[in-house]
């Protein structure tokens, strides 16, 4: 059975304002107050599995520990499939430098990449999303949602996120960083995941 989520608040173990905003405008319809990791002041948990469900949980129950709150995390990243599925669990690592992440830069190089491997069109690509829900009882509940298209070049858009300039979803010209967030969110990953998770412990 289902756990349902059935308190007021809800902490999102998150550090990453993208996501945090997205997830936010996913839960506007609810009667929940949302809370950041950040709110709290929590440290960045080290994301030591390679599944997105396992790096999810891990930041999941983190926070529900911290907090005594229901904690809900995202792990997510692009998987490319003329590079083997990379950077896959490492898209975060790909923009990692001293200062902070950079995603030009690690747009630069995916491109770099499939460009060395002359990756012939269409170079498909899909965003992953898994959604941990976790208890402060240890108790938790996994959602997955995937988006695919094609990574293009040059980036284009200024909205959004992350890898956002560079992915354009399978059906529509623009890329994600064209559109607004009502807009990616009704068909993103991250949307997908959440209808999943809104179904089994919201509605
Ligand atoms: O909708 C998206 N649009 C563009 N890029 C995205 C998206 N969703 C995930 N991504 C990229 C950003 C990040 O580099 C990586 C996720 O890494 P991931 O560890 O899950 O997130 P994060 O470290 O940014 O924040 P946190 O772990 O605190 O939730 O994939
Ligand atoms: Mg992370």
């Amino acid at each position: 059975m289902t756990r349902r989520f059935d308190g007021d608040r809800l902490v999102v173990a998150t550090h990453n304002r993208g996501k945090l905003e997205e997830i936010a405008k996913l839960l506007e319809p609810f009667a929940v107050t949302v809370l950041s990791a950040a709110d709290f002041g929590l440290p960045e948990p080290a994301e030591t599995e390679t599944t997105f469900a396992g790096n999810a949980r891990i930041k999941a129950h983190a926070a529900a520990k911290a907090t005594g709150l229901v904690a809900l995390a995202d792990d997510s990243g692009l998987e490319i499939d003329a590079l083997g599925g990379a950077p896959g669990v490492y898209t975060a690592d790909w923009a990692e430098t001293p200062e902070g992440r950079d995603f030009v830069m690690a747009m630069t190089r995916v491109w770099a990449e499939l460009e060395t491997i002359s990756a012939p069109e269409p170079r498909r690509a899909r965003f992953r999303c898994t959604l941990v829900l976790a208890w402060p009882d240890g108790h938790d509940e996994v959602f997955e949602g995937a988006i695919e298209g094609r990574v293009t070049w040059p980036m284009r858009g200024d909205q959004g996120h992350g890898y956002d300039p560079i992915f354009q979803p399978e059906g529509y010209e623009q890329t994600f960083a064209e559109m607004d967030r009502w807009q990616k969110n009704e068909m993103s990953h991250r949307g997908r995941a959440f209808q999943k998770m809104v179904a089994a412990a919201f509605a």
